[in-house]
């Protein structure tokens, strides 16, 4: 892939060229030198390698379409028609504002019609987008739409609760404060006891 095209881009009409690895890690070396080091000593020779493959990973979710996971569908449920919930999904991302790390569980339930989706699809849902730079209200609403848009259930609910690490560990440092944001669609925006038993289920 030698572009990007992220969700605040669409509107731009040339993407970003993608650099190369060896600029990636040159850009690396820039920052050692900036933070004061010298990223020609040994204990850092390898470092630059070592960033680039964990943005890699880090960032892993540019590179995949969460509504691929969930267009496989399972129709013979018998007529279940109430919540399906996941519980403390894993979150492990990175604020846009600073790349630096926010950390906590997501809570994903759906209200299904006629078909259901594997549940750890919903998990890779909430991991693609987490493993992209974001904030945790985009990152809330793009999970509820892609399941919303994906599997037109009577409604979606996700909750996330994390810390920011640009909050805890610089900053204002306020290391106990977690953030909690929520989106609702369908049954759990109108339906107030719903959307509580949702929160129950979720310890919230
Ligand atoms: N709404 C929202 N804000 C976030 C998120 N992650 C980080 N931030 C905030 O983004 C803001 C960026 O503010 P700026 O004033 O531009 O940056 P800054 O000078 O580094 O701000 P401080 O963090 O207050 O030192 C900060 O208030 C962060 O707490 C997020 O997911 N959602
Ligand atoms: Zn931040």
């Amino acid at each position: 892939m030698d572009s990007i095209t992220t969700p605040g881009s669409f509107e731009r009409t040339e993407p970003v060229k993608r650099p190369t690895r060896e600029e990636a890690e040159e850009a690396v070396r820039t920052l050692l030198a900036w933070a004061g080091d010298d990223p020609r000593r040994e204990g850092l020779i390898d470092t630059p390698k070592r960033v680039v493959n964990a943005y890699k990973e880090w960032f892993q979710g540019y590179e995949e379409d969460p509504v691929k996971y969930l267009s496989r569908t399972f129709d013979d449920v018998q007529g279940y028609d109430d919540l399906v919930m996941l519980r403390e999904i894993e979150v492990e991302s990175h604020c846009e504002h600073h790349m630096a790390p926010f950390l906590g569980k997501a809570y994903v339930a759906y209200q299904p019609t006629e078909k259901v989706v594997g549940i750890s699809k919903l998990a890779r849902v909430v991991e693609i987008f987490s493993k992209r730079l974001q904030t945790q209200e985009t990152m809330t609403a793009q999970i509820c739409d892609a399941i919303t848009e994906s599997l037109a259930p009577a409604g979606c609910a996700v909750l996330i609760d994390a810390k920011h690490q640009c909050m805890t560990t610089r900053g204002v440092h306020h290391p106990n404060v977690s953030t909690i944001t929520t989106q609702f669609t369908g049954v759990f925006r109108t339906d107030e006891d719903k959307r509580n038993r949702f929160f129950r289920l979720a310890g919230k």
